[in-house]
C-alpha cells in the first residue's frame, strides 16, 4: 500500500494524477535549515524525514511503502521557505523579481528495509514585479504555504518569463521523477490495483 505523508494539496492532486491509489499520512516535521547546510542537502533532508516521520505512523504494516517529499525556492544559495505573512511573503516577491531562481523539490520513498530517492531541479525567471503588481498578487492569497511565496499554477505563472525543468516538480511534486521511483517498488502507474485508503 502506498502512502503520502503530506498536508499539501498540491501533492495530492499530482499524486493523483499517475493514477496510482494511495493513503494520506498527517505528518508534521519542524523544516530549519542548519547553519551552513547545501540547500540541496537540506531539501534531501527534509523530503526524506517527511517520508521517514510517515512510515512510523504506519509501521504496522510491513507492506507500507511512504512518499515524502519537500519544496524549496533557492535564489543565490539563499533558502525561501513558505512565508510566515504578507510582510516576508512580499519582500520574497521583491528579491525574486528580474531574475532567475532554481525551484528545488526532493522526493523519498521509504518501505520497512530500503529507501530511494530522486531531486528535480527547476530554473525560473521572474519577469521584473512593481510594488503595485506585489500588492496585487499579496491580495490573491495564492502566495500562502507557498515556497518563495508563489504558485507556479496560479495566476503567478504570468510573472514566469522562462522555465527551464519541471512544471510539476515547481508546484511541488516532479511527476515524472515520482513515477520513476515508484517503478523501482514495483508501483506501475496508471494502473491502479487498489482502493485509497486512509491512516
Ligand atoms: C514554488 C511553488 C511552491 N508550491 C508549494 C508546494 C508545497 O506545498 C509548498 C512548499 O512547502 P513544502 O514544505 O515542500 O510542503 P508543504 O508544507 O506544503 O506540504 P507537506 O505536508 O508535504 O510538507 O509550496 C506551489 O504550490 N507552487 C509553486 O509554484
Amino acid at each position: 500500500m502506498l502512502y503520502l505523508a503530506s498536508k499539501s494539496p498540491r501533492r495530492r492532486e499530482l499524486l493523483t494524477r499517475l493514477g496510482v491509489d494511495f493513503g494520506l499520512l498527517d505528518i508534521d516535521i519542524p523544516e530549519l535549515r542548519q547553519p551552513a547546510e547545501a540547500p540541496d542537502d537540506y531539501v534531501r533532508r527534509v523530503a526524506r524525514e517527511k517520508a521517514g516521520a510517515g512510515l512510523l505512523e504506519v509501521v504496522a504494516n510491513p507492506s507500507a511503502l511512504v512518499l515524502g517529499s519537500d519544496t524549496e525556492v533557492v535564489l543565490d544559495d539563499e533558502v525561501f521557505g513558505k512565508p510566515a505573512d504578507a510582510g516576508e511573503a512580499a519582500g520574497m516577491l521583491r528579491r525574486l523579481s528580474g531574475r532567475t531562481h532554481r525551484v528545488l523539490s526532493a522526493v523519498s520513498l521509504v518501505s520497512a528495509g530500503r529507501e530511494v530517492q530522486a531531486m528535480s531541479e527547476s530554473r525560473v525567471t521572474f519577469t521584473a514585479l512593481d510594488d503595485a503588481t506585489i500588492a496585487a498578487y499579496l491580495a490573491t492569497g495564492e502566495w500562502q504555504g507557498k515556497a518563495g511565496a508563489y504558485a507556479i499554477q496560479g495566476v503567478a505563472e504570468m510573472f514566469v518569463e522562462h522555465l527551464e525543468g519541471s512544471f510539476s516538480g515547481v508546484m511541488g511534486l516532479p511527476l515524472h521523477e515520482t513515477s520513476r521511483l515508484l517503478a523501482e517498488f514495483g508501483v506501475h502507474v496508471l494502473q491502479p490495483s487498489s482502493t485509497p485508503d486512509r491512516a
